[in-house]
């Protein structure tokens, strides 16, 4: 397989892809550039981006286009969301699809205004349950994350120079983190840039600016998560932890995991500023066993399907044994990693629907329901499973009489440990 795309590398010499810009704003006229067989063979794409490229190229005699396209605003967005993407002339424009219709008020109610020390940021107005949607908004503008190696047409350059006057300004009036940057519009789509991968039916990474969602701060262990909802064209902010009325929205702008000296370098170079949250203030020891902690919970998210399901009482004790002892790492490190969360909750439901246990069941079906909506956007099915426990296979597997206490004694511990606590 793998011969048989560099085999087809060769051939682009042959038959050279074209990159042409498709405008269909009346203003700027389509100019068409040819990519030399070596760029394509250069650029900063992935493997799979480049596997697809070529497997395109094969394909068809395509032609790659860079073209604009503005999807004009529905009721919950009233502006134009303007879309700078890499696409063949066949591919239909994204604005003939039908998009998931989009509902504002799905979303809580909250405020933009200035923060103490990090300039602008979001405020819920709402309460939330962790899984549940803060905010949701569809971007001002979506364009390529990687140039296929044209500078001259920068496409987010190029994006954001077709963007109407209104959300133009928009745009430019959030935070630039590097105001002495050769382009202001580069430099402040990079500031405020969420990753909008998978835009249906075109090749690449694309990110997207909003107005609302690009004012959201950093913190290392924040109370929510972005997702981008392909399918409906917008970004969604989800709780990872109870937020009430007032509280600031934080997310992580780098990963979950990323330890302590990781997040001190990209912070300051890509956004400039130095975190000074709780957990990057933490003595020396405590932020490496912080900085262990995330290590183990990106184990536990990718181990999850491994897990093993108990069926009887001796298998569920063991399970709760060792979930708890990941809840108590995940609390005490004020981890949010939403997949983690879903994993050890999934474990702890098990275990309690073996037991009998049907508070505990439902407690913890509630928690991976929240989980697992914050990444997906949708409850899994827990949210059936915490609406009737007892109606699971695993249910009274085990003599729930034989380990009364047990659960209540280990969660017992949990109340005594350190108190960022998710749920
Ligand atoms: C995506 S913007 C967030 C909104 C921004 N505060 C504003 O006023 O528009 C990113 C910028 O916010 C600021 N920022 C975000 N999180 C911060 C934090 N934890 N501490 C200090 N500044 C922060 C930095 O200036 C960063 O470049």
């Amino acid at each position: 397989m793998r011969r048989g795309v560099f085999r087809i590398n060769g051939g682009i010499s042959a038959r050279p892809l074209t990159l042409a810009v498709h405008d269909d704003s009346p203003t700027a006229p389509p100019p068409t550039v040819p990519i030399p067989a070596h760029l394509v063979q250069q650029v900063a794409l992935s493997r799979a981006e480049k596997t697809s490229l070529v497997t395109r190229a094969q394909q068809d005699n395509p032609a790659f286009t860079l073209r604009f396209e503005h999807i004009p605003g529905v009721d919950g967005s009233p502006h134009t969301v303007t879309v700078g993407l890499y696409t063949t002339e066949e591919q239909p424009p994204l604005c003939s699809r039908s998009w998931i219709p989009f509902d504002r008020n799905a979303a809580g109610r909250y405020e933009i205004r200035e923060t103490e020390c990090s300039g602008k940021g979001m405020f819920s107005l709402d309460s939330h349950a962790p899984g549940s949607l803060v905010a949701c908004e569809r971007p001002l503008v979506i364009s390529p994350t990687v140039d296929l190696g044209l500078a001259a047409l920068n496409p987010t350059e190029s994006t954001i120079a077709r963007m109407p006057t209104e959300t133009r300004s928009l745009l430019l009036a959030l935070h630039n983190s590097d105001p002495t940057a050769p382009s202001v519009e580069f430099s402040t789509a990079r500031t405020n840039g969420f990753d909008a991968t998978n835009v249906p039916g075109c090749i690449g990474q694309y990110h997207a600016v909003f107005d609302d969602i690009s004012r959201i701060n950093h913190c290392c262990s924040p109370n929510a998560v972005y997702r981008w909802n392909s399918e409906a064209l917008t970004g969604e902010i989800r709780a990872v932890r109870p937020i009430a009325p007032g509280d600031e929205v934080f997310i992580s702008y780098v990963s979950h995991c990323a330890p302590y000296e990781q997040r001190q370098e990209v912070l300051p170079r890509r956004y400039g500023f130095k975190c000074t949250c709780v957990i990057c203030s933490l003595p020396r020891t405590e932020r490496l066993a912080n900085d262990a902690a995330r290590q183990e919970a990106v184990v536990m998210s990718s181990a999850a399907a491994c897990r093993f399901t108990p069926t009887t009482t001796a298998s569920a004790v063991h399970a709760i044994k060792a979930a708890m002892r990941e809840v108590r790492m995940l609390r005490g490190a004020g981890m949010v990693e939403p997949y983690a969360w879903a994993a050890v909750s999934h474990s702890l439901v098990e275990a309690a629907c073996v037991l009998g246990d049907k508070a505990r069941a439902e407690r913890w079906a509630r928690v991976a329901a929240g989980a697992t909506r914050s990444v997906t956007g949708a409850d899994g099915g827990w949210d059936a499973v915490a609406a009737a426990p007892e109606r699971t296979e695993l249910w009274m597997l085990g003599q729930r009489s034989e380990c009364s206490g047990l659960f209540g004694w280990l969660e017992g511990g949990l109340e005594r440990t350190a108190v960022l606590l998710p749920v």
